[in-house]
């Protein structure tokens, strides 16, 4: 039985999804990196908010870990290219928590606009200060946004409902979806001199980290007021402070901070400042749905391979995991062939699929070849891991899908370019289910990838065949089965034996001395 921790504070409900679908669960938050390091090695999944902080230190210590699930969106607390190395999926809950955080971000606007913390402090220490505190309207203001991905487009909406205008800065965001976002798309200049509000909703990334730069806060509206639920770092912390104590700004909302806990932050103290302990998902509605949706998919990748949000490997659906699991466990046997066989260091790789095959998700069939091939480098490779390193060795991946009607009712093929010219093989599946060889370079063979293997290219002559089998025999190997194939009658030919136990190195120098053979080669699947 699988078993996971959920080690930062976390709605029950997901204890008891883990619990209802066979996994063991434990429940044990606040405990130091030390500690996590600790227990890690039991366990196959980890649960997290964002306080448990997923280090190369505790991936190194987990060694069952096969998946991490974040209760939230932001996953800059697991270090996820090590994570992937270590062939660990990643996943997050996208789209849980996002209103929740737009409702956060428009009600830190509206605490700006009517400096709603500091006038509750005054009236409520006897001051009743009626004059002190004029605020602005929003209707009619400008808004505007930077990120319009989940959260900055529920933000968008409600600030329309609000009758404000929407100016968003997004790279990535089309103009096609700007109209139907109901948005104007401009370039970061304009909308910093437009914006009477600015609120930020990006990852923090090389791109993003201090966008509210000392000189970008400069270039804003004299009495912008600023908000910040996304990431910590996007705004340079100091630079706002000397911005608020001029008057530039007039006033700034901060839900997230560059060092978390926030416990002595520049900004604290300063007039026209709000801050909030990143409670920006903080809603009972949020932290359910969040919970809910990481115990599922934990859930179903431990128990059905099903994958969903992974950050590090694409989708596979609970319900696409068991049609797709023969094409992989086909895909990794074929790469793992082409990996034993191919003597160079090669720079390309291509996977076709046709027939029943291309109507699949090829994504996991791809990962799975590569899984297979990538093991001629290491063998702690899986599917998690496999592109992480083909793509850190230069490794060239095409996947092609042809519409053709071929001679199987299912096809996978991969193929290398070696320095004698393109290599490929390609394998079916009988009955939907068993895994088969068909094709080796060229050449029909029909064979099962399985076990401990002889290979061998030999010249097609009458007893050759006996001379294998007699010299597998007086070293005490039993032949399992016996593959064929061959170019033309009398021309190169394949064998592909299976055999009970691992050949020898001095048997296959035999088998290699044998006349006919020009190559031979022990595999193992
Ligand atoms: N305060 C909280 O508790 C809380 C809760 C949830 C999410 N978040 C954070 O909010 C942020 C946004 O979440 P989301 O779900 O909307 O993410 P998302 O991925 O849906 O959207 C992010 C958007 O940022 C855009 N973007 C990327 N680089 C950019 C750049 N250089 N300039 C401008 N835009 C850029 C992307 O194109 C995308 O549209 C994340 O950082 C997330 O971690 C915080
Ligand atoms: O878990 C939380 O409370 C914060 C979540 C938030 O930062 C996120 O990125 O989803």
């Amino acid at each position: 039985m699988p078993k996971v921790l959920i080690s930062d504070q976390m709605d029950p409900q997901a204890a008891q999804i883990f619990k209802d679908r066979g996994v063991e669960v434990d429940v044990i938050t606040g405990k130091t990196p030390e500690e996590l390091k600790a227990m890690i090695g039991q366990y196959d999944g980890l649960a997290i908010r964002s306080s448990t902080k997923v280090t190369k230190e505790i991936l190194d210590a987990a060694t069952n870990l096969k998946v991490i699930g974040r209760a939230g969106i932001g996953v800059d607390n697991v270090d996820i290219p090590y994570a992937s190395s270590k062939g660990v999926v990643v996943m997050n809950t996208p789209f849980g928590n996002s209103i929740t955080t737009a409702e956060h971000a428009i009600a830190l606007m509206f605490a700006l606009a009517r400096q709603l913390p500091e006038a509750n402090a005054q009236t409520q220490a006897g001051k009743w200060p009626k004059n002190d505190f004029m605020g602005v309207e929003v209707t009619g203001k400008t808004l505007g946004l930077i990120g319009a991905g989940n959260i900055g487009s529920i933000v968008a909406s409600r600030a329309l409902g609000l009758k404000m205008k929407v100016v968003a800065f997004d790279p990535f965001l089309t103009p096609e979806r700007a109209v139907e976002m109901g948005v104007e798309k401009a370039d970061l200049d304009t909308l910093l001199a437009r914006a009477d509000f600015i609120t930020l909703h990006t990852p923090l990334t090389d791109q993003t980290r201090n966008i509210l730069s000392r000189e970008n806060l400069a270039k804003t509206k004299k009495g912008v007021r600023i908000i910040n639920c996304a990431r910590g770092g996007l705004i340079d912390e100091v630079a706002l402070k000397d911005a608020l104590d001029s008057g530039h700004v007039a006033g700034a909302a901060l839900d997230v901070f560059a060092v978390e806990p926030a416990k002595d932050s520049p900004l604290f103290g300063t007039p026209n400042f709000i801050s909030t302990p990143h409670l920006g998902a903080s809603t009972s509605e949020a932290q359910v749905n969040v919970a809910l949706q990481v115990a599922e998919q934990l859930s179903d990748y431990l128990m059905t391979g099903g994958v969903t949000n992974a950050l590090n490997m694409p989708s596979l659906s609970a319900e696409e995991a068991p049609k797709l699991k023969p094409y992989m466990a086909l895909a990794e046997k074929l790469g793992s062939l082409v990996g034993q066989l191919a003597a160079d260091d090669l720079d390309n790789i291509a996977i076709e699929v046709e027939g029943a095959a291309a109507e699949l998700n090829i994504k996991p069939i791809t990962g799975a070849v590569l899984s297979g091939f990538m093991r001629r480098y290491s063998d702690t490779v899986n599917m998690v891991n496999a592109p992480y390193l083909a793509r850190e060795r230069g490794l060239d991946v095409r996947e092609v899908r042809h519409d053709r009607e071929g001679d199987y009712h299912t096809l996978v093929r991969v193929t290398v370019n070696t320095s004698q010219g393109a290599r490929s093989v390609a394998g079916t599946l009988f009955g939907n289910s068993a895994a088969r060889l068909v094709e080796m370079f060229g050449i029909g063979v029909e064979a099962e990838l399985e076990g401990h293997m002889l290979y061998i290219v030999n010249e097609d002559t009458p007893g050759f065949i006996g001379r294998v089998g007699t010299a597998l025999g007086e070293a005490g190997i039993n032949i399992g089965t016996f593959n064929l194939g061959r170019r033309s009658a009398g021309g190169e030919a394949v064998l592909l034996l299976s055999v009970d136990d691992a050949i020898p190195q001095n048997v296959l120098d035999t088998i290699c001395k044998l006349p006919g053979v020009k190559r031979a080669k022990a595999l193992k699947f």
